[in-house]
C-alpha cells in the first residue's frame, strides 16, 4: 500500500488555494433572496443574472490568487478565465445547491431555478449534475482544488503557452491526488471521479451556450460582465 505523504509545499499551496476559494464566496445574501416569497419567471432570472454576475467576479479573484496565475501571458490570463467561467459556474452552483439549507429551502431553491426561464433541455442535464457532484461528498480542498485545476486548464481556446499553464496545474492535480487518497481510503477510484466531473461540466457548457442562444431570442438582457465573459451581444 503506498504511503501517501503531503509536502510542507503541497500543504502550503492548498492552504492558498483553499483560503483564496473561502474567500470569494458569493454573499449569501444572494444566494438567500432566491428563498424569499413568490417571484415570477423574470425576478427568477434577474436573480440567477445577478448571482450568475456576482460568481463572474468571485471568480476572476479566486483566480488571481492561484500562484503563479498573474505572471502567465495577459492574453492567456484572459483565455483561461473566458474558457472555464460556465464551468466554474456550474461547479459553485453545485456546492451552493448542496449547502444544507434550512430544510425545504432546496425544494424552493430548485422551484425557482427551474422557474426562470430555462428551458426544461438544459435543466435536466443542470440539476443532474449537480445531484452528480452532491453525492461525492466533496471535501472543501477537494472544491477548491477542482476548481483551481478547472480554471488551469491548458487546452481552452486561444490559449498561447499550453506548457506554462500545464505547469501550474499540474502540482494542483498531484496535490489533489494525495487529498483524494487521504480524504476516501475506501474509495481508491475517488480522484479517477472527480476528474471524471471534468468532463461532464464540459458538457454542460455546450448547454450553456445553447442556452444563452435561446434566452437571447426571447430578448432577455444580461449583465455586461457576464455578455463580455460569455461573447454575446
Ligand atoms: C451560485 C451561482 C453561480 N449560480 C447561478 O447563478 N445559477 C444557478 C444556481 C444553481 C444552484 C444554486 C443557486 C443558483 C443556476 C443557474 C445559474 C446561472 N445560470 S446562467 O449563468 O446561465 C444565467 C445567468 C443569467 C440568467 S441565466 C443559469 C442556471
Amino acid at each position: 500500500k503506498e504511503k501517501v505523504e503531503i509536502t510542507k509545499e503541497q500543504k502550503a499551496l492548498t492552504k492558498v488555494i483553499v483560503e483564496a476559494y473561502n474567500r470569494h464566496q458569493i454573499p449569501q445574501d444572494v444566494a438567500k433572496k432566491l428563498l424569499q416569497d413568490q417571484y415570477s419567471v423574470e425576478e427568477n432570472f434577474l436573480l440567477l443574472t445577478e448571482m450568475a454576475t456576482s460568481q463572474v467576479q468571485v471568480i476572476v479573484e479566486f483566480t488571481k490568487s492561484i500562484p503563479g496565475f498573474l505572471s502567465l501571458d495577459h492574453e492567456d490570463q484572459i483565455a483561461l478565465l473566458k474558457g472555464s467561467a460556465v464551468e466554474a459556474m456550474f461547479l459553485r452552483s453545485a456546492q451552493v445547491f448542496s449547502k444544507k439549507m434550512p430544510n425545504g429551502h432546496n425544494g424552493i431553491l430548485e422551484e425557482r431555478i427551474r422557474k426562470s426561464g430555462i428551458s426544461e433541455e438544459f435543466i435536466t442535464p443542470m440539476f443532474n449534475f449537480y445531484k452528480s457532484i452532491i453525492g461525492l461528498h466533496m471535501s472543501l480542498e477537494e472544491q477548491a482544488l477542482l476548481t483551481a485545476i478547472t480554471i488551469l486548464t491548458p487546452d481552452r481556446p486561444y490559449v498561447k503557452d499550453h506548457q506554462a499553464v500545464e505547469k501550474l496545474q499540474e502540482p494542483m492535480l498531484d496535490v489533489l491526488r494525495k487529498v483524494c487518497v487521504l480524504q476516501h481510503p475506501q474509495e481508491p477510484q475517488y480522484f479517477a471521479r472527480l476528474l471524471g466531473r471534468l468532463t461532464e461540466l464540459r458538457t454542460l457548457t455546450h448547454y450553456h451556450a445553447e442556452m444563452l442562444t435561446s434566452w437571447r431570442m426571447n430578448d432577455h438582457k444580461f449583465t455586461p460582465l457576464l455578455c463580455e465573459i460569455w461573447d454575446v451581444q
